[in-house]
Order: structure tokens, then sequence, then C-alpha cells
């Protein structure tokens, strides 16, 4: 083999690792050039380039792409104002009605000054309250203030039904006006980040407290770590919105929340009082990863634009 082709072959190996496709078809067009000079080198060539080219993709699958697998789009430990991330909007939207209510642009907005610190801690206090009377018995609990339903076991039960069997109350005159002016912020955020009245847009179900932990699954509904598209989980939904109760790195470890992306995944971490905001189409799969340690709470408050699926503030009951 002439010394030309062996230092071809070297910088080859050199090439392939810098993990492109387009590198990869270069390589193909200068190894053709060196097998015209030096026929009886042709077979070798090829197998050593067929050998690279394999090790080439094991290396992207296996190294490169799990290196740039995860990208943090917000991290805990920075407090935002507002950070913006646009995507094109899936044709999930295209058949429907609701002109100026359904998304026309979309996309991801986090924000850490919308919601005060303290009206956070005073949510995550009413969550594990109303929590402390049923939770499931898996690793995932919800409270939906609208309809009572609560976690409880492996099914749910109704809130307001068993405290009233109690002769007790969940909500007080504070929790419900924190409750409100929290939910209306976030209203008015995604209305003016999406272009959209506040008055065409409206509160729907399931609007609820969460609550994860690292306690193996006992239903479906414990699973949370599943990518999922919010309009076909929840049909009614054009906006998602989650406001995070607790932190992560602090109060918890995993529980990031990913949107699955082509080219990477991005991750918001968790960040008490930090909203997060998306329009719920294809355009936003996501996940939370499973839980590593600690206990993490939040809201998902979500909106429709199908003024039938509107549901009303939580009263005292
Ligand atoms: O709690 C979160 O970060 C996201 C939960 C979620 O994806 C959902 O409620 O649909
Ligand atoms: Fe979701």
């Amino acid at each position: 083999m002439s010394e030309k082709v062996v230092r071809q072959r070297k910088s080859d190996k050199h090439d392939t690792a810098g993990k492109t496709k387009s590198n990869g078809k270069k390589k193909s067009v200068k190894i053709k050039e060196n097998a015209e000079e030096d026929s009886s080198s042709v077979l070798p060539l090829y197998l050593s380039s067929a050998a690279v080219a394999l090790f080439s993709i094991l290396y992207y699958v296996f190294v490169y792409q799990e290196d740039a697998g995860y990208t943090v789009f917000v991290s805990a430990k920075d407090k935002v104002d507002k950070v913006v991330y646009t995507v094109k909007c899936s044709s999930d939207y295209d058949t429907e009605k609701f002109e100026g209510c359904k998304p026309k642009k979309c996309g991801r907005t986090v924000m850490d000054n919308l919601i005060t610190e303290s009206d956070a801690r005073h949510l995550k206090e009413l969550a594990e309250k109303g929590m402390s009377y049923g939770g499931s018995s898996g690793g995932a609990s919800i409270l939906d203030l609208h309809s009572g339903a609560l976690s409880s076991g492996t099914q749910f039960i109704n809130i307001y039904k068993f405290l009233q069997s109690q002769n007790e109350a969940l909500l007080t005159e504070e929790d419900l006006r924190i409750y409100s002016k929290v939910k209306d912020k976030i209203h008015a955020a995604i209305a003016s980040e999406f272009g959209v009245k506040q008055n065409q847009l409206y509160l729907t179900s399931p609007t609820f407290f969460s609550r994860m932990n690292t306690t193996p699954p006992t239903t479906k509904h414990d699973e949370y770590w599943h990518p999922h598209i919010d309009k076909i989980t929840y049909e009614s939904f054009h906006y998602t919105s989650l406001l995070y109760l607790s932190t992560y790195g602090s109060d918890f470890t995993g529980g990031r929340f990913v949107f699955v992306d082509k080219d990477t995944n991005r991750t918001v971490e968790p960040r008490l009082g930090r909203i997060s905001f998306f329009t719920s189409g294809s355009e936003n799969l996501h996940f939370v990863e499973r839980l590593v340690d600690g206990v993490r709470y939040a809201i998902t408050i979500s909106f429709t634009c199908d003024p039938s699926k509107a549901i009303q503030n939580p009263a005292i009951r």
C-alpha cells in the first residue's frame, strides 16, 4: 500500500471522528480517488472504511447522541425574567374553529417573576394539606380543586364530599384569593405571549396540583414519565401551563420537564414560583423524568379556546 494511501486512511479516521454526515460523504470521495491509484488495496480499503463508518455510526449513536441528547433550556439555578423558544406549529389546529384563539404561533415560555415565591409557597402548603387526606399508593398524586378529585390509593375520591362528612373545610378565603390571582396572571401572560384575547381563552379541566415521588407505580396514572402530547391526553387543551412549587436539585432530583425535539431534548428544571407555558399540540411533545430522590409539587393550569369546555373557579364548600 502506498504511503499516500496510508496517510489518507489515517486522516479518514480522524475525519470520521468529527461525527457529521457530511464528513462521511467527503470521506468516501477521497477513498475512491486513492483506490484508482492503487487497485491492489481496494478490498482492504473498503473493509477498513466500512469499519470506520460502522465505528462512526456506533460512536454517533452511543456517545455523541448521549452527549448532545439533553440541552438545558432553563436551569433551576437561574432566576429568569422571561425565556422564549418558538417552534413551528403542528397541523393539529388546522381543522379546528376558534380563529383568533387557537395557536397561530407556537412555542414555550418560562417566567420566574410572574408569580411570587410567597404565593407559590402558599399554594404548595395548600397542596400538602389537601393531599394529606388521600394520596396515591404509587408515585403520582393529584388534587383537582375544581372537581374535588383527589388520588387515594389506586383510585380517586372527592375531597369535598369526604371533608363534608368530617365537618371540615379545605379552602380558606385567602387560599381562594391566591389561587385565583395566580391563575389570572397566568391567563393574562398566555394571552399576551400568544396574541390571544383573554376573553376568548378559558380555564379548562383538568387543572390540578400534582405530587410526584420515587414510590413505584401501582396504576398507570402513576406513570408520569411517558412522552405525551397534552392536546391528545387532555382533549380540550390549547395552552398548557405549569407552575412549579418545588425546586430541582434541592427538593428533588430527576423530575426535570423535558421537551422532546428532533435535534435534542430541551429541559426545564422546576424552580419554586417558576411558570412554564406552551401550546398543547404535537409541536410540544414532552415528559417528566422519573424522580430519583425527594418530592416534587406543581400545578397544571390549562386553557382552552372552546367555551363549552370552560370551568369555573373553585369556591368554598
Ligand atoms: O409537572 C410537569 O412538569 C408536567 C406534567 C405534565 O406533563 C402534564 O400534566 O401533562
Ligand atoms: Fe403534559
